[in-house]
C-alpha cells in the first residue's frame, strides 16, 4: 500500500443497525484522484462519512497513508492528514470568512494557509470579513474547499463540490483540484454526480450501487463515460 494513497476494504457502514453501504473496497495510489459515482441514494455519502468515522464502521477497515483509521474518530482521522469538504453546510455561519479559516489551520502558519486560499479562490481575500452565513451557496461551496486546501491533508475526501454551481466555477474547480494534486501531490477522493467533472480531473472512477461496488475503470479509457451513464440512467 501506499504511503499517501487510499485504502478500504471491505466497508460496512450504515444508519441504526440498517447496513447502506456493504463489504466496499476501494484503494488509491498517492496523488491519485479516484471519483465515486452512482445514482441519488446508493451510499456515497455514507462511504465518506464511514472514511471518516463520523458514522459506525459495522465491518471491514480504512487506512490512510498506510496507518490504520478504522476504529479512530473523526478528529483522530483528521490528525492523520484527512481532510473532508462534506456535502452539507459545515462552516460556521455566524462566524466570518477569515474566522472560520482559521479554526481549521490554527496548528499551521496562517500566512501560509491564506496564500493557498488567495491560489485558489482569490475573491475570498477580499471577503475575509465577512460571515460566512452570507455568502452564496456556491460561495460557501468555494471556503469550503479553500479551508481543506488551506490546512493542507495528504488526502481530501470530497462529496459533491460541484452540486449546485455554475459551469464556470466547476471549471475553477477542476482547475483548483489538478493544481493541488500537481504540487502537493494530494490524493482525493470525490463522490460525484457530475461525470464530465469527474472524468475531467479523476484517474479512475468507481460506481456504487445499492451500497456496492458495481464496476471500476481508468478514466482515459474511451468506453468510461458510457459504463458509467449505464448505472446512472434510471
Ligand atoms: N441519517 C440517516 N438515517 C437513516 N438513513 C439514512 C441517513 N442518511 C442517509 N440515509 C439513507 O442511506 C442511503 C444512502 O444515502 P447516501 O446519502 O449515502 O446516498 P448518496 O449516494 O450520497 O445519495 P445523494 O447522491 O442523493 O446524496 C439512503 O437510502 C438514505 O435514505
Amino acid at each position: 500500500m501506499s504511503a499517501s494513497g487510499i485504502e478500504v476494504q471491505q466497508l460496512s457502514s450504515g444508519y441504526a443497525g440498517a447496513k447502506v453501504i456493504r463489504e466496499v473496497s476501494l484503494a488509491t495510489a498517492p496523488g491519485e484522484i479516484l471519483a465515486v459515482l452512482g445514482k441519488n441514494g446508493m451510499g456515497k455519502s455514507t462511504l465518506l462519512k464511514a472514511m471518516m468515522g463520523l458514522l459506525p464502521r459495522m465491518g471491514g477497515s480504512v487506512r490512510f497513508a498506510g496507518r490504520e483509521a478504522t476504529r479512530l474518530p473523526p478528529y483522530a482521522v483528521a490528525r492523520l492528514g484527512v481532510g473532508y469538504v462534506a456535502q452539507e453546510k459545515a462552516l460556521f455561519q455566524d462566524l466570518t470568512v477569515e474566522e472560520n479559516l482559521r479554526l481549521a489551520v490554527r496548528r499551521t502558519d496562517f500566512e501560509v494557509a491564506l496564500a493557498e486560499v488567495e491560489r485558489a479562490f482569490p475573491f475570498l481575500l477580499q471577503r475575509l470579513k465577512q460571515r460566512a452565513g452570507t455568502l452564496s451557496g456556491g460561495e460557501q461551496k468555494m471556503l469550503l474547499m479553500a479551508r481543506s486546501l488551506a490546512v493542507g491533508g495528504k488526502v481530501l475526501l470530497i462529496d459533491e463540490i460541484t452540486e449546485g454551481l455554475q459551469p464556470s466555477v466547476i471549471d475553477r474547480l477542476a482547475g483548483v483540484i489538478r493544481d493541488a494534486r500537481a504540487r502537493h501531490g494530494t490524493t482525493m477522493l470525490l463522490v460525484e454526480q457530475h461525470l464530465p467533472f469527474a472524468l475531467a480531473v479523476a484517474d479512475r472512477w468507481a460506481v456504487l450501487d445499492r451500497g456496492e461496488i458495481a464496476d471500476t475503470g481508468a478514466a482515459g479509457e474511451p468506453d468510461a463515460a458510457a459504463r458509467i451513464l449505464r448505472h446512472l440512467s434510471v
